[in-house]
């Protein structure tokens, strides 16, 4: 039986991205890919683009260690608005309003933000190298790699930006993130043979100094109405083009997140709402094996 049969869970969302929360801080239980799968794409299960699985702390100071699966079953190292529900959370029962977490990414700190409904979330600094990514073969300028779908002559999109927040991005820029069909070119740029580990596809339009707009498509999960590493992998890549100041504010298609890429140690800061929409407990039906 699964670990998360009787279980409780809150469903959350953070800007529009979907986010399903499961504390089984007092559980040995582990949860496997199929259960994860099961619970977004079971009948009566409870949809999400992200479940984010928080379990007992390996190190002094943390609150937890948490494990952050796609819909498809597959595992993230980072998942920003996902981090910001667990924090609204944590904060909601404890009264605390600073946190330390664990992920497969590394340490990661959390705030109460600027006003009572905002949360802020350092997400580490951002890396550039090729293997850290990672591509599949070297490219010593990540700024903009030689990538293109479409005519070899006039391609619909072409020289994205990559970059490691935990987790892989490219970042295509354009003039109207709307004028294309992402539900159609983002699994095609997922499954790239240049990303190993698949990546996050984002379409990104810089509107001025400090404003972004933009629309992902995640890796593991799909079309998302928000995706927080998405947004701070677009500020980093916009701000190392020198395009944009190192403080912007990005508008996703649910809603807007303040990403700035502090100089003094390298760290990327999101901030933004967390949503909580409702709890109940996962039905032992979901993980009954077919047949
Ligand atoms: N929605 C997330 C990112 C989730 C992980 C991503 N799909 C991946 O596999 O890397 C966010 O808000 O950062």
């Amino acid at each position: 039986m699964s670990a998360l049969a009787n279980h409780a869970f809150a469903k959350m969302n953070g800007i529009g991205n979907e986010i399903v929360v499961v504390d089984m801080r007092d559980s040995a239980g582990k949860v496997t890919p199929d259960d994860a799968r099961a619970v977004a794409s079971a009948e009566g299960g409870v949809p999400y683009d992200q479940l984010m699985v928080l379990q007992k702390p390996r190190l002094d100071g943390t609150e937890a260690f948490i494990s952050i699966y796609n819909n498809d079953g597959s595992e993230a190292g980072a998942c920003g608005n996902g981090m910001r529900c667990v924090v609204r959370q944590i904060f909601g029962k404890s009264g605390q309003t600073t946190a330390t977490f664990e992920t497969a990414a590394g340490l990661l700190n959390a705030w109460q933000g600027p006003a009572a409904d905002l949360y802020t979330v350092d997400m580490g600094a951002p890396k550039f190298g090729w293997q850290d990514i990672p591509l599949a073969e070297e490219f010593r300028d990540t700024r903009y790699i030689e990538l293109q779908i479409g005519p070899i002559d006039k391609p619909i999109l072409h020289s994205p930006s990559v970059v490691s927040m935990g987790n892989p991005h490219a970042i295509f820029w354009v003039d109207d993130v709307n004028a294309y069909d992402l539900e159609r070119f983002g699994p095609l740029l997922e499954n790239h043979p240049i990303f190993p580990e698949r990546a996050n596809i984002t379409l990104a339009h810089i509107v001025d100094r400090e404003h972004i707009t933009m629309r992902t498509w995640e890796r593991g999960a799909g079309l998302t109405r928000a995706c927080g590493s998405a947004a701070c992998a677009t500020a980093v890549a916009a701000a190392r083009l020198k395009r944009t100041d190192r403080k912007v504010e990005m508008t996703l298609p649910g809603g807007k997140l303040g990403i700035e890429w502090r100089e003094r140690d390298d760290h990327v800061l999101m901030t933004g709402t967390a949503t909580f929409e409702y709890e109940g407990n996962f039905d032992p039906a979901l993980f009954a094996p077919a047949g």
